[in-house]
């Protein structure tokens, strides 16, 4: 009998960059989703399908055996939790930080040492809580869903935690970076029931995608 896998990836960075790995493997995608409006894609292998999906939508597809594996930065890995996830490989793909920023007259060390309540714009409040929790910090956390950038400007927040790469949307919006809070890469990511039920075909994947990543370390 053949079972079929699944793959859930996001649109753009992850996509790109988890292309060479599926090649490592043998494994071509046949359409391009930036130009395919199609959610499920067929590989050059007949029994593998990607699913597109919303990159903080993958570990759910996975968690629910909606798909077999998938692709996933280690900040959506937090917020979502990681249950009935296995996640063997860290894929070096997707590299970025967490970070506090603020707007760049905001005295961020006086504020926190002065004990302030700090309000906080993210869409990651799970790292952000735990992060201003052991420094024990005061935070009013604002949920927003992206241009969190925009907070500190318009008098929503102090603060903001997101991700940084090159800095240059903190730039552009007179931010600084005031904090670190973890380096960010994405993972592959398995479904427990999955990797029992089709470890024969999922192993020499999670192999090549191992090998070929080691690459980017
Ligand atoms: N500027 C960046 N440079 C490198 N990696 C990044 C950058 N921004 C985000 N990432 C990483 O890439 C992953 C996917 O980012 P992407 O922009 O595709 O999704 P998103 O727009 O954040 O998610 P969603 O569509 O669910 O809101 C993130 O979870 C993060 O780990
Ligand atoms: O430090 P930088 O190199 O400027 O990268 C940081 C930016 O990257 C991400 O946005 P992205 O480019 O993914 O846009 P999106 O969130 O709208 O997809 C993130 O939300 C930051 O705004």
């Amino acid at each position: 009998m053949v079972m079929e896998l699944i793959l859930a990836l996001s649109k753009g960075r992850i996509f790109e960059d988890t292309m060479p790995l599926l090649e490592a493997a043998g494994i071509k995608v046949l359409e391009n989703p930036e130009t395919s409006r199609k959610l499920i894609l067929p590989t050059s292998d007949p029994g593998i399908r990607v699913l597109i999906v919303r990159a903080s939508d993958v570990p759910t597809y996975v968690q629910h055996g909606a798909a077999d594996f998938g692709v996933a930065g280690k900040d959506v890995l937090l917020e979502h939790g990681g249950e009935g996830l296995y996640q063997p490989v860290d894929l070096h793909i997707a590299k970025c930080r967490m970070s506090v920023a603020t707007r760049a007259g905001f005295d961020y060390e006086t504020a926190v040492r002065q004990g302030a309540r700090l309000r906080v714009a993210t869409k990651f409040t799970s790292i952000a809580r735990e992060h201003f929790g052991k420094k024990g910090v005061h935070v009013d956390l604002i949920k927003l869903y992206g241009s969190m950038e925009l907070a500190p400007l318009v008098g929503l927040s102090d603060a903001i935690v997101d991700v940084v790469s090159t800095g240059s949307t903190l730039r552009a919006n007179n931010l600084v970076e005031v904090e670190e809070i973890m380096d960010i890469s994405s993972r592959l990511v398995v479904n427990q029931a999955a990797l029992k039920m089709k470890r024969a075909r999922l192993q020499p994947i999670i192999e090549a995608f191992e090998r070929a990543s080691l690459a980017k370390a």
